[in-house]
Parts: structure tokens; C-alpha cells; sequence
């Protein structure tokens, strides 16, 4: 008969800390839950859930299988964009948040920016392996592909997005500078659908000034710069920031999420510090790499199709060291700026009065 020696005890494990591998598996479900977002938004799903409703009813508007609806809803309860009724069977209806930026006529939709999103990052996704091969994608599109599709772009997501988010924080941190009561000339350097000009001129009666785009996309701001009425006062201009002339005398050049597509950085600097007027003030908002681990995870997975297609994404603090380099003054940075999809870093510069 062969004896046993007693087991060690195992070590002791506090069952409620998470294992080292949530972290994997949260990313895995970060992704269903991306893919839930997207076929709710796809189907109008939000467009229903103004009211209260048992999932049999919004199947039956959906043509959906009454079962399957009530665990998809049960999800996007669970995931913060709907409210739960506990009488039974459960009713749902929309959140305010997906009231105002889910549903179709909620004040600040955001649905055709967040299928869009969705969509690039799925095929950047998918395409990782190809570019981990192959580098750099072989073809650039030409400048008038490029204006094709941003002006596509103005015309849909970026304009949602400008309207649900970026004109607020660029009202607010406008405002909270000292030179803002004293703008009187404006340069919305790709400022896109133009909104954010549009906002600002709103907010101060004596500003008038230009939004420099690609030509169809500065049609796009025309049109909408028309409709606010503001004619008078604000203007598109089509052109090649690479190339073209941007005009001079500006007290402001707001320039948000541009620098990255410019193709000589330090020679775009210079150009917009010819631009202002003595004294005057360049604003860019654009995304930089944080030197922290948790920051940095929410910038990366956004700008990694970027960094692929060879755009500059400068690391934290770099455009304001090159402007501090080159005789701009007053440099400040604002880190963590709410904006689209990633917080963004503020940089704001001044031009010596002379
Ligand atoms: C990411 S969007 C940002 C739009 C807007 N500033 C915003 O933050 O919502 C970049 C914009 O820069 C414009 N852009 C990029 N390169 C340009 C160039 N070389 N000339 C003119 N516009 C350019 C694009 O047309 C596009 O509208």
C-alpha cells in the first residue's frame, strides 16, 4: 500500500480581484459591443425608443425575432445607451444620451459619424497584417481624391461631429483666452464643414474672416455659411494649404486635426506665422501621443490608420517644443481637451506683437 504525502495547501487567492487576463478578454468584448452599437444604429434602432417598450413590440417594428431583441436590448442596457423598466417583461427606451446623439432627429445626431468611425477602424483592423508586412500603402491619392472625400466627409461626419462636440470646446476654450474679446480676423485654417467658424462668428459680432479648405469642401462650407446667414461676414476659400496662398492679417488661426496631413511640418509653422498679425494667436487642436500608458490607450487605437498611411502624429509636448524653437511666444498646452472619438491637445501660440 503506497502512502500519500499531504498536500500543500494552495496558495491563498482572493477570488474577487480579476484575473491577469481580463484585460485581453475585456478588449474582445469591447469589439461586440462596438459591433452591437453599429447594427442598432444601422437598423434605426433608437428612432423606437423614445417611449418605453417590451422588446416584442420593437421586433415587431424591426421585423427582428422577438427573443433575440430582447437579449440584444438587454445588452445595450447593460452597455449605458438604454433604460430599463422592471415591470415584466422589461421596457426599454433610449437614455438621453441616445436620445440626443443616437436617435435620428436628436439635437446632436452622431450616428452617420459613429457608423463611419466604426467602419475604419474595422478595416484598419483588418488590413493590420497587410500593412505589418508591407509598410506604407503603395498608392497616395491624388489632391482631388483627397477633396472628393472630405468633402464627403464635411458633408456627413465631420459635420456631426463639429455640431455635437468640436464647436463647443472650441467656443469654450476660445473664450477662456485673453485675447478673445479683441478678435476681429479669423482664418478657420481646413476647418471642414466650417462650423466651427460659423459657431465663433455667432459668439463674437465683430469677427468676419475665411475657411481655407480643398475646393469641393470649401463649397460645402460656402453652402453652410450661406445658410447661418453669415455671408457677410465669413468666407470660403478654395485651395492647396500645401501650396497655396492662405492670406495674412489674422488675429486667430484656429486649426484643428490639420497639421497631420501637411507635407513639410516646420514650412506650414512658418507660413502660418507670416499669416498673423502682430500680436495675433494660432490655436491647433490635434491629438499627440501621452507619454502615460492610460492616456496613451485612448489616443492610439484611433490614430494607428493615420500613423499607418504615414501622417505626422507628434508625441506629446512636440508641436509645442517646435513652436517655442522658432520664435512663436506665449506657448501654452492644454492636454485632455474633450473632442471627437480621442481628447486632443490644445496648443496655443503667439505671434510677438512688433
Ligand atoms: C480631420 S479634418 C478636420 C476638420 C476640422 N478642422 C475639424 O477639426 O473638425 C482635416 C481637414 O483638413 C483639410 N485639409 C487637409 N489637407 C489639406 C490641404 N493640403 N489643403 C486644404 N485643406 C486640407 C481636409 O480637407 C479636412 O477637411
Amino acid at each position: 500500500m503506497t502512502r500519500h504525502a499531504p498536500r500543500p495547501h494552495p496558495a491563498p487567492l482572493d477570488l474577487t480581484t480579476a484575473h491577469p487576463l481580463q484585460p485581453s478578454w475585456d478588449l474582445q468584448l469591447g469589439g461586440l459591443g462596438a459591433d452591437a452599437l453599429h447594427l442598432a444604429l444601422e437598423h434605426g434602432l433608437f428612432d423606437h425608443l423614445q417611449q418605453f417598450k417590451p422588446a416584442t413590440q420593437l421586433a415587431q417594428h424591426l421585423d427582428w425575432h422577438a427573443d433575440s431583441t430582447g437579449y440584444f436590448l438587454e445588452l445595450l442596457w447593460s452597455q449605458g445607451l438604454l433604460e430599463r423598466d422592471t415591470q415584466h417583461p422589461a421596457h426599454y427606451r433610449n437614455r438621453p444620451l441616445a436620445d440626443r446623439h443616437l436617435r435620428s432627429d436628436g439635437a446632436s445626431y452622431c450616428g452617420d459619424a459613429l457608423m463611419f468611425r466604426h467602419r475604419v477602424l474595422r478595416e484598419t483592423g483588418a488590413q493590420l497584417d497587410d500593412y505589418l508586412r508591407s509598410g506604407l500603402p503603395r498608392r497616395t491619392p491624388t489632391s482631388v481624391q483627397l477633396d472628393q472625400a472630405w468633402a464627403n466627409a464635411a458633408r456627413l461626419q465631420i459635420a456631426q461631429e463639429q455640431r455635437a462636440v468640436t464647436c463647443d470646446s472650441a467656443c469654450a476654450l476660445l473664450a477662456s483666452l485673453p485675447e478673445y474679446p479683441r478678435l476681429r480676423r479669423l482664418l478657420d485654417l481646413g476647418g471642414g464643414p466650417g462650423l466651427v467658424a460659423i459657431a465663433l462668428a455667432r459668439q463674437l459680432p465683430a469677427l468676419s474672416g475665411t475657411v481655407f479648405e480643398y475646393p469641393q469642401t470649401a463649397a460645402v462650407a460656402a453652402h453652410n455659411i450661406d445658410a447661418a446667414g453669415l455671408s457677410a461676414r465669413l468666407h470660403a476659400q478654395g485651395g492647396d494649404l500645401d501650396s497655396d496662398d492662405i492670406g495674412c492679417g489674422y488675429d486667430l488661426i484656429w486649426c484643428s486635426s490639420v497639421l497631420h496631413f501637411v507635407r513639410d511640418l516646420p514650412a506650414t509653422l512658418q507660413r502660418l506665422h507670416a499669416a498673423l498679425a502682430p500680436g495675433g494667436l494660432l490655436v491647433c487642436c490635434q491629438a499627440e501621443v501621452p507619454q502615460a500608458r492610460a492616456a496613451a490607450a485612448q489616443v492610439l487605437p484611433y490614430y494607428l490608420h493615420m500613423r499607418l498611411q504615414g501622417r505626422h502624429v507628434l508625441a506629446e509636448g512636440e508641436l509645442a517644443g517646435q513652436l517655442r524653437d522658432n520664435g512663436w511666444c506665449g506657448v501654452e498646452q492644454i492636454d485632455g481637451v474633450r473632442y471627437p472619438v480621442t481628447p486632443v491637445t490644445a496648443v496655443i501660440a503667439r505671434k510677438a506683437q512688433e
